[in-house]
């Protein structure tokens, strides 16, 4: 709670109307009592002067209490906005400024659920109970006030039952956080699996894996609704207690009431009054156990959305250096790596100049990818010393690093929009003839121009709509129009057909001519043209050289070689 007042929106005008309206509630309550008090003994006594007075009265303290209702709507309706509006933001926020390390440790349909349902709960709350939590407890106590100014004997034995309703509150509020707290990490889990369902549906069809997926989500679904049950049947015994104990003090009001009316120690008046301020007092408390059961399930929501917004930030620091005069672009020294405790680069070291292509090649699992990782920045805790354009990554601002680099990978990820938008999100300002040069040197111009409607034709979600080498093509050509100093490629033409690959390589050749790359390889004939072939195995550097001096030596690139060359001739690859 006191991490949301710390994130309270500056909207003082309306903490303000809030504060005024929960006054004026208050006065217009007491005020209603007090006239139909007068109202009554008047109408008995046949006081008409007063009687017509008190009526007046009456109808407008009931036009202002309704207009203090409504100012009270629409302040708390908009703070509530304001608040779920801040939270959403910062948690979409943190979720881009993340450090990969962190990203890839997290489940997306966990972090869908904390700004989806466990939003919803913090709002609900905020729109409804909150308000009521602080108000209905003043309400009650205004009216107490007024009740022991009526007939203080009567107001004490009408609500002797009152510790009786808080101490029941408390211990039955209890439990009702902690099945919140595992129903919205059930709700969580489901939204994991759908979000794994539909990440992966064209897999579970193709290997007919639905009735195991409906399994898992149906166990899903079944436990959640248990604990949403266990939940309502929580809030259910504390609400029936407590609305069954708030009707007691009507019960010895009417009682005791009516007896001192009849003897004349209360007027009649004043025992409509009582009873009005008596609602007042004993049904807003008896409410009180479900906003505190809100309070506690919007907490608990509240705890998880904070738990992803406490997460700390990829750092922000850093200089930004001219890249223009470096001659070396790329130096690792020493370099050590693995990502929980399994080493997975040892000892590396290596260097990229200017105007090379150096290819990284090495059987699966042996480290490339995570060079690159490690070259962007992603990750940082490794040992040795990576440098950057001559200046060492740590000393570089992460951003302005990255804005001189680009990174084609295995998986080209599109956006579901234009393919233009598509190609010039990461370029402000890019020209026609910009865009088209760079899809031209991709090799993506042509059958750009056969789409509908060229590039302005729409790609479906994950660019289910293009084959994988048009997909890669279209991210090569993103990646020339960032005109970077340094590209990383890592090409997948292994998953290519022949025609595919030929079209890939092409655009990968265009490419290569005047910039430096460096270039992971999966099908060795790729990279025969390569200044330098650095080969991996086991994160270690185990031979380096261009393609014939590898070859003649004889080593391990020389069997990968042949092995994939075999394999290809027997049509295998
Ligand atoms: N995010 C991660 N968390 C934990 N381990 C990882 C992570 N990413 C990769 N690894 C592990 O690190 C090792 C090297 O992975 P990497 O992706 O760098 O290999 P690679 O040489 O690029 O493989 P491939 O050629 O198949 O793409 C593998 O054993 C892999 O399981």
């Amino acid at each position: 709670m006191k991490k949301l007042i710390s994130r309270l929106p500056n909207l003082k005008g309306y903490y303000f109307l809030a504060g005024m309206c929960l006054i004026g509630e208050l006065i217009f309550t007491l005020a209603m009592a007090q006239s139909l008090k007068v109202l009554i003994d008047s109408s008995l006594m046949q006081a008409q002067d007063s009687f017509y007075l008190y009526l007046g009265i009456l109808v407008l303290t009931a036009v202002f209490l309704a207009l203090c209702i409504s100012g009270q709507t629409l302040s708390v309706g908009k703070i509530s906005e304001a608040i779920t509006y801040t939270l959403r933001k910062e948690g979409t926020q943190k979720l881009l400024a993340l450090p990969q390390y962190k990203l890839d440790k997290m489940h997306s349909g966990d972090s869908m659920s904390k700004l989806t349902n466990d939003l919803q709960m913090v709002s609900q709350f905020l729109n409804h109970d909150a308000y009521l939590l602080v108000s209905r407890p003043l309400l009650a106590l205004v009216s107490f006030v007024y009740l022991l100014y009526l007939n203080w004997q009567l107001t004490i034995i009408s609500i002797a039952v009152l510790p009786l309703l808080f101490s029941t509150t408390f211990f039955l509020g209890k439990p009702i956080s902690k099945f919140s707290k595992e129903q919205q990490d059930e709700l969580s889990n489901m939204n994991n699996t759908t979000q794994d369902i539909l990440g992966g549906i064209s897999i579970v069809k193709a290997f007919n894996l639905e009735d195991l997926m409906r399994d898992k989500f149906s166990k899903q679904v079944e436990t959640s609704m248990n604990r949403g049950i266990e939940l309502a049947k929580k809030r259910a015994v504390l609400e029936s207690f407590t609305v069954g104990i708030s009707f007691l003090p009507f019960v010895v009001t009417f009682g005791l009431g009516g007896y001192l009316t009849v003897r004349g120690s209360l007027t009649p008046g004043e025992l409509l009054a009582f009873i009005n301020l008596l609602n007042n007092l004993t049904f807003p408390l008896a409410q009180l156990p479900s906003h505190y059961g809100s309070y506690k399930a919007s907490m608990q929501g509240l705890k998880r959305i904070y738990d992803l917004l406490n997460e700390e930030d990829e750092r922000k620091n850093g200089e930004s250096f001219d890249v223009k005069d470096a001659s070396t672009l790329v130096e690792v020294k020493n370099l050590t790596f693995g990502y929980d405790d399994n080493s997975v680069l040892k000892n590396l070291s290596f260097k990229v100049k200017k105007g090379e292509t150096v290819a990284l090649v090495g059987s699966s699992g042996s480290g490339k990818s995570t060079i690159f990782k490690l070259l962007t920045g992603f990750y940082t805790n490794y040992q040795g010393k990576i440098d950057m354009f001559e200046k060492d990554i740590e000393s570089w601002n992460l951003d302005k690093l990255r804005s001189n680099i680009s990174t084609v990978s295995q998986e080209t990820f599109l956006f579901p929009t234009t393919i233009r938008e598509n190609l010039t999100m990461v370029c402000e300002n890019c020209t026609e003839t910009q865009l088209i040069k760079a899809a031209t040197i991709a090799n993506a111009h042509e059958f750009i121009k056969k789409q509908p409607n060229g590039y302005d034709t729409v790609v479906e979600e994950k660019g289910d709509n293009y084959s994988g080498g048009q997909k890669q093509r279209l991210a090569i050509a993103r990646a020339l129009l960032k005109e970077p100093d340094l590209l990383l490629l890592d090409e997948a033409t292994s998953s290519l057909d022949t025609e595919s690959e030929a079209l890939v390589q092409k655009a990968l050749d265009n490419v290569l001519i005047g910039s430096t790359s460096i270039v992971i390889a999966h099908r060795l004939s790729t990279i025969i043209n390569a200044d330098r072939i650095l080969v991996l195995d086991k994160g270690n550097i185990v031979e380096e050289g261009n393609h014939k001096e590898l070859l003649n030596k004889k080593g391990v690139y020389h069997n990968l070689y042949h092995k994939q060359f075999d394999s290809r001739k027997g049509g295998v690859a």
